[in-house]
């Protein structure tokens, strides 16, 4: 089964539970994970089912990012927000890298993870 994670800075969250309200069939075939918050707002605001990982600057990312090393996930979609810096920036760098030298699929914006989702459909 397609495995997704889902992520989204504060700022960036409304945008992320409107893409998954738009792509919401599509999600609800897919094994969805998501950092903490992110993971909640979606649970709440759609009818999706998320595993939850610890919130972002607690560690969530690395979580995400681990299972990118193991080759659990077939995607990621983290809408980052580029205009605020984070606490926790070298856990992003981390998730960033990690994806990178797996060759795991990641969009950081609305249109790549449309794009994103769309070739994991095909
Ligand atoms: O900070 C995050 C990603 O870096 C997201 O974490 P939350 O989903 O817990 O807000």
């Amino acid at each position: 089964m397609t495995r997704l994670a889902l992520i989204a800075h504060d700022e960036k969250k409304p945008d992320l539970v409107d893409f998954a309200r738009t792509h919401e069939s599509q999600l609800d075939s897919y094994e969805l994970i998501a950092t903490g918050t992110t993971g909640k707002r979606l649970m709440d605001e759609t009818e999706l089912e998320v595993e939850r990982k610890e919130s972002g600057p607690l560690g969530g990312d690395l979580m995400i990012g681990s299972e990118v090393a193991e080759g659990a996930l077939d995607g990621v979609v983290f809408l980052r927000d580029p205009l605020r810096a984070q606490p926790h920036e070298p856990d992003i760098s981390a998730l960033l890298r990690i994806c990178d030298v797996h060759d795991t699929a990641l969009a950081t914006n609305l249109s790549s993870a449309a794009f994103l989702i769309e070739g994991l459909t095909n």
